[in-house]
Parts: C-alpha cells; sequence; structure tokens
C-alpha cells in the first residue's frame, strides 16, 4: 500500500498498455507492489506456489531490504487454526497476487477503488485471503492509514465491520471501466433497482462485504484467477459466495487457465445466490462454456 502511495505521489505512473484487450494497464505501482509481495513471501514460504498478475519474476529482480516483509497479523495469530490447514502439504498451496486491482480507476484518480489482493487456494478451493485498501476514507481524512481485511474460510474474517445489505431494495455491482453488451444483458435480467459501476474486483466485494450492494455480477471473460481469489475467500468467510454466472466455483490449482471464463457472480451473505443464477437466460448462459 505504501508503494502504491509513493508512485502516486512522485507523480510519474510509468503506464504501460499491456495489450491484451480494452484498458488493461500497467503501471509503475503494479510492477513495484507485486515484487514488494513476491520477494517477501517466497523468502518466508519457499515451497509454495506464487502467482502474480505483472508476471513472473526475474533474477535481477533483487528487491529493496525495507521491502521485505516478515512481521505477522497479531489478530491473525490469535485466532485457532483449523486441523486442516495445520497439515496441508507447501505443494497443495498456490498464492494469487494481484498487486493493484483497479488500475484503470488509479490512472483516473479514483484512489477508494484500488486494492491490494492476496489470495490463498488450498488443494483449488480459495480458503484465505488479504483485501489490502491503501486509500481507504481517503476523501475524509488527510493522509488515510489504509485498511487491512482477512478472512478464513472456518475461521472468520477481520479487518472491517461486516454490515447486512438493506432489505427494501436490490442493488447490483459491477465493471465501470470492462463493460460491453452481454455485462448489461445479465444486468437486465437481474432487474436491480439500482446499479453501482465501480472499479475493481476487491472494490466490488467490499461493498457486498459492507452491505453496499447485493450482488458483483460481470458476465465477461475479463477478470482473472488473481482478481477473484482472495474476494472469494473473503466473502465466503463471512458466508456469502462468489462462482461462476453457472453458479459453480472456479478452481485455483497451479495449473488453471488464468481468465475467469465463466464470469463473476458474487453474493453478500443472505442473499440466496443460486435463484438470482438462476434469472438469467439460458442463451446467455450459453455464452460462457466450459
Ligand atoms: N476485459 C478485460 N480486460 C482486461 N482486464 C479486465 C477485463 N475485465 C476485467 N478485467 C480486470 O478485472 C479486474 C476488475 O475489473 P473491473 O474493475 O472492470 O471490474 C481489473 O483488474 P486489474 O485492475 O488488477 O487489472 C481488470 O483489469
Ligand atoms: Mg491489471
Ligand atoms: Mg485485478
Ligand atoms: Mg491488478
Amino acid at each position: 500500500g505504501k508503494i502504491i502511495k509513493d508512485v502516486m505521489s512522485r507523480g510519474d505512473l510509468g503506464i504501460v498498455e499491456k495489450g491484451s484487450g480494452k484498458n488493461d494497464l500497467q503501471t509503475e505501482a503494479d510492477r513495484s507492489a507485486q515484487r514488494c509481495i513476491i520477494a517477501s513471501l517466497t523468502q518466508q514460504y519457499p515451497g509454495i506456489t506464487i502467482i502474480g498478475e505483472e508476471g513472473p519474476s526475474t533474477e535481477t529482480d533483487e528487491v529493496p531490504s525495507d521491502w521485505l516483509i516478515t512481521e505477522s497479523d497479531p489478530e491473525v495469530l490469535s485466532k485457532i487454526c483449523p486441523p486442516e490447514y495445520i497439515t496441508v502439504n507447501p505443494e497443495d498451496i498456490v498464492v494469487w497476487v494481484d498487486p493493484l486491482d483497479g488500475t484503470s480507476e488509479y490512472t483516473q484518480g479514483l484512489l477508494d477503488h484500488v486494492t491490494v489482493l492476496i489470495g490463498i487456494a488450498v488443494k483449488g478451493r480459495a480458503v484465505g485471503g488479504v483485501i489490502h485498501q491503501p486509500y481507504h476514507n481517503y476523501k475524509v481524512v488527510e493522509d488515510p492509514k489504509g485498511r487491512t481485511l482477512w478472512g478464513l474460510v472456518g475461521v472468520g474474517a477481520g479487518g472491517f465491520t461486516p454490515v447486512d445489505p438493506p432489505s427494501d431494495k436490490f442493488i447490483v455491482t459491477t465493471t465501470r471501466s470492462h463493460s460491453d453488451g452481454v455485462v448489461v444483458k445479465a444486468l437486465e435480467a437481474l432487474q436491480p433497482d439500482e446499479i453501482l459501476r465501480v472499479g475493481g474486483a476487491g472494490h466490488k466485494v467490499l461493498m457486498l462485504l459492507e452491505g453496499r450492494a447485493h450482488a458483483y455480477v460481470f458476465a465477461s471473460k475479463g477478470c482473472k484467477k488473481w482478481d477473484t481469489c482472495a474476494p472469494e475467500a473473503v466473502l465466503e468467510a463471512l458466508g456469502g459466495k462468489l462462482t461462476d454466472i453457472h453458479g459453480n466455483h472456479y478452481s485455483y490449482a497451479k495449473d488453471v487457465q488464468y481468465p475467469d471464463a465463466q464470469g463473476v457472480f458474487g453474493t453478500a451473505k443472505g442473499v440466496n445466490h443460486q435463484s438470482l443464477v438462476d434469472k438469467l437466460p439460458q442463451e446467455l448462459r450459453d455464452a460462457f462454456p466450459y
């Protein structure tokens, strides 16, 4: 989070177009935050698989020593770890890193849409996640500290206070920078009272966790495993659900394809996930085959 803020304050974002589609940018903040996270995790956990959005690191990828994070969150360490995680083999763990989610919004100054996502998959299931929001409250406080949410399925979550969504209307959140005709068709099928178009997969799941929307619906192949692993784990640790548009969980195993090719469908705790999924017309679902 500090790296992301430092790049923004210096003013030169170093924007590169990744060329794999519309609005697919990378900045110096994406590159540096990923180097920090991957170097820190690799040093502490050499046996696991770590996959980052901005590609594999190179041998010349020495990071400054003050970028190597070694301390742990005492709140998390005070919890009792479920036995299945204690005995897990490092080979069964994949960490999916999105060093900066919401890059388009970052470059446009919509800073609270930005999150840092670190998702932990065990045997292919997204079970653990960290969502750091460096600019939380930045419009209200002068020098925002940011906040860090975490969740572990079977343990719970922390770093924020969950809120239930309102019961008198139905609000859906979706992309603001990667929409198309099919994305819109899916939203229309759900007949929401309100649509909130915001940036970032992490930010949209924050909207579900804080009661600002009931569902996150994105009928598009545009998200990747690093976008959804951490948000899925935190959401599900608190009783929500995140799947593809057919209602099935993705695998986050090390050999999977990166795109979430069957779209994203997330719901807050207390929302009937399957009955919303069932509202999508068959012809729309047919556009997202396995
Ligand atoms: N059509 C597309 N092409 C490339 N990336 C896409 C995409 N649609 C969604 N994404 C990625 O999915 C994440 C959430 O998208 P959105 O904000 O539009 O909901 C963003 O992650 P990054 O900002 O980490 O790249 C975004 O780039
Ligand atoms: Mg990106
Ligand atoms: Mg992302
Ligand atoms: Mg990213």
